[in-house]
């Protein structure tokens, strides 16, 4: 065993990986937390709230009942939570940051292996508060809220509606005599569902409901509802709520139920930012854009982006440091087992995973920064940037969850049969991934958004009218001609944005013909939908290497040159990935030969095995502490076997030496006496 410098035991093929590994891996570092000065503020907030030790289980989460688990997730939030008010703030600059500051999020990892009953207190009831009341309502409620005097989620989606949120049916009638809203769940369909924390932890919640006020229905409009007694945490009457059940994943999550027998809420509680009621019932528009109301769902499509990266980062950590150590068959004879990182199969499925989860950071920041550009334009009352940031966002978020939900599960495969056990972390991080996929927006229906933004922007180049800066390259879809291929990296990109024109043309043709020949346009365009969707995949790729690509120029001007090769590489390996990936693609709608696809799977190849020696450098530059991983596969010293050992002996099983279902069924089974 080989000992570093701070006498942690090592084991001796990861601490030969890290000898070889031939680029300054804190430069890494440096580029995936934005900049120097954001990686030592994450530092300082894991050692004050990871040092600690109050992250740790006495009991592993993994053999804890249901309740326990439950119990102990709220344990831990409390902890977390108190020490966020009072240590990590003022560390993390709240103001600045808000409440969405990702270090402060990404550390909470370490505290949950699964997540945090608090979850949508933080992640999506404090930012409607923020975004969707007066400022009046903001100075009530917000203080109380931060403070976590009261805790609340989100309750948007019902039993029967999720995505088509015009379809939500619990409705708020405006009574006038009280000046009162009366919230009401008419059927059982209307009971809304999902909501994390609903279940126990919240005492209120942003409910949407369709608002009624004289005789006439205005949509859906959020509110503030207080659901339990603030002393005694007693649901109040009127209101029925519980928690939903066991899930895949998210199981500390107490997602719930809520349902509403004429429920009376004052006038005030209503977030009126965008539209009001006045007292005497009459409705007035306040936002330019009817969408506004959708604000939180966009602030967190946002967020989910840098979510699924860290995500991703952790996974591919694990595997790539357990490959390293990992030890299996002989193709040569006279040589040692290889290490399995040494198949370039395996670095196949590993390497991506690392450029995505790069690529996936980067544009995640551009993307927070484009957000803040549109918040900044419509606080002045300009929301003519908003439809392209919603198309933008739409599809990252689909993209990005999609992406990593996938490369996540090739990890585990990366990991062979230890990556399906609990302990390897890698189940969890897939369970949590995934829904990310259908939440906030499922994958299809995000990807029509954009597309149905595709389409607009595509008749606006057919009339030669100006485009938005992200379709600007559907003014050269009209040429006649296939797009030239080139394997450089602008060439790639180009020849995505080529394939996002030539399939959005595809759909475009055939939705006239269609109507043409008698269709409606709703029916046409049904027609054309897995076209659609891969469009506006086209078109994410496009834009997520195009922003990758100019993110890791500019942020490596001044890197030492080994930190710019293997960043290049990196980047140059994410290309050549989706272009392999898409050939019939290609081959459909750009120049692409045969030939040049040869020559590109054996440039993909060669950049493979280039990669390889800095490969646990490159996952080690996550700089991912083992309590953020939760892995016996993934941590730092690379003591796999024994950690896995140490695993198994905690298991209940284990406590006797002869299980009761022995004398119970085994004995008599096999003695003939059952
Ligand atoms: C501390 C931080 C931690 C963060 C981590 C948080 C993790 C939290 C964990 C779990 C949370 C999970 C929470 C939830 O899931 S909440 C529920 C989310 N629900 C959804 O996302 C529903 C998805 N559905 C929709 O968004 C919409 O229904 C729709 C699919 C967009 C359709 O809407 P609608 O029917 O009203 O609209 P149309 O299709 O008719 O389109 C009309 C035009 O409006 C434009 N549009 C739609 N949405 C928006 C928007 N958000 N902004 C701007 N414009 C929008 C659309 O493009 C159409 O425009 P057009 O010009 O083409 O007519
Ligand atoms: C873990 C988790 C946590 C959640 N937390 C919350 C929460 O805190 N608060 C909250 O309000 N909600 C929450 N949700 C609900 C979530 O937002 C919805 O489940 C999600 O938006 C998908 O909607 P749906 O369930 O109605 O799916 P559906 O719309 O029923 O989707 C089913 C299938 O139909 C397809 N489909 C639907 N409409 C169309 C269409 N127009 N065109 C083509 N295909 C279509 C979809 O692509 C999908 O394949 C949570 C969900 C999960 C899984």
């Amino acid at each position: 065993m080989t000992q570093t410098n701070n006498n942690m035991t090592v084991n001796p093929d990861l601490a030969m990986e890290r000898a070889k590994c031939n680029f300054n891996v804190l430069e890494v570092t440096h580029i995936f937390d934005g900049g120097e000065r954001n990686t030592l503020q994450r530092k300082k907030i894991e050692d004050v709230a990871l040092n600690s030790g109050a992250s740790k289980d006495a009991l592993g989460e993994e053999h804890m009942s249901p309740k326990e688990k439950y119990e102990n997730a709220v344990r831990k939030s409390c902890i977390y939570a108190t020490m966020m008010k009072n240590e990590l703030a003022e560390l993390s600059g709240l103001e600045s940051f808000g409440v969405s500051s990702p270090v402060i999020r990404r550390t909470a990892d370490a505290f949950f292996k699964e997540v945090s009953p608090f979850l949508l207190h933080l992640g999506m009831f404090v930012p409607t508060i923020m975004g969707q009341c007066t400022p009046e309502q903001q100075s009530y409620w917000l203080p109380r809220a931060l403070d976590m005097q009261i805790i609340g989620t989100y309750a948007q989606t019902e039993l029967g509606h999720g995505t088509f949120i015009r379809g939500l049916e619990t409705t708020a009638t405006y009574d006038p005599e009280t000046e009162e809203f009366v919230l009401h769940s008419p059927t059982l369909s209307s009971y809304k569902w999902w909501a994390g924390g609903l279940g126990k932890t919240v005492n209120y919640c942003i409910v949407v409901a369709q608002l009624y006020t004289k005789g006439e229905c205005h949509g859906t409009h959020p509110f503030i509802v207080q659901i339990r007694d603030e002393d005694t945490h007693v649901p109040l009457p009127g209101i029925k709520v519980g928690e939903i059940g066991p899930k895949m994943g998210f199981n500390t999550a107490d997602n719930g139920f809520l349902g509403f027998d004429h429920y009376r809420i004052p006038r005030e509680h209503m977030l009126m930012k965008n539209a009001q009621v006045l007292k005497d019932g009459t409705y007035v528009k306040v936002a330019r854009h009817g969408k506004l109301t959708y604000g939180t769902m966009v602030f967190v499509r946002v967020v989910l982006v840098n979510e699924v990266a860290f995500n991703l980062a952790k996974a591919s950590t694990i595997a790539v440091r357990y490959s390293a150590i990992r030890r299996q068959s002989k193709p040569k004879p006279d040589e040692v087992e290889p290490q399995i990182l040494d198949y370039v199969t395996q670095q196949h499925k590993l390497f991506i995973a690392i450029a995505t989860a790069h690529a996936l950071q980067l544009c995640s920041t551009w993307l927070w920064e484009s957000f803040s550009a549109v918040l900044a334009q419509m606080k002045g009352g300009n929301t003519d940037t908003l439809p392209e940031f919603h198309a933008l966002s739409s599809c990252l978020k689909a993209i990005s969850t999609s992406d990593s939900a996938h490369l996540i599960e090739q990890c585990r495969h990366a990991c062979g049969g230890h990556g399906y056990m609990i302990s390897s972390g890698i189940p969890n991080l897939y369970n949590f991934v995934s829904a990310t996929r259908t939440y906030e927006g499922d994958y299809t229906v995000l990807l029509l958004q954009t597309a149905r933004f595709l389409v607009k922007a595509y008749e606006q180049a057919e009339a030669k009218k100006p485009l938005t800066p992200t379709v600007s390259y559907l003014a050269h879809a009209f040429s006649g001609s296939r797009a030239t291929w080139d394997n450089s990296p602008d060439g790639i990109i180009r020849s995505f944005q080529a394939l996002a024109a030539g399939k959005t043309a595809v759909c475009v043709t055939n939705m006239r013909k269609r109507m043409r020949a008698g269709l409606s346009q709703v029916d046409a365009w049904e027609m054309s939908t897995i076209q659609l969707v891969a469009a506006a995949e086209a078109h994410c790729r496009a834009v997520i290497a195009d922003t990758y690509r100019k993110e890791i120029v500019r942020l490596t001007a001044n890197s030492s040159p080994n930190v710019k090769v293997v960043m290049d590489q990196l980047t140059t390996l994410y290309l050549y990935y989706w272009a392999l990936e898409r050939t019939g693609d290609l081959l459909m709608f750009t120049s692409v030969s045969q030939k040049d696809l040869v020559d590109l799977q054996i440039a993909y190849e060669e950049l493979l095995l280039k990669i390889r020696p800095n490969a646990v450098g490159l996952v080690d530059a996550f700089d991912l502490r083992d309590e953020l991983l939760h892995s016996t596969l993934g941590s730092y010293d690379g003591r796999v076997y024994e950690r896995l050992m140490e695993e198994a002996l905690k298991s209940p099983m284990n406590k006797e030496p002869v299980s009761d279902a022995y004398s119970k069924y085994l004995r008599p089974m096999m003695k003939g006496k059952l």
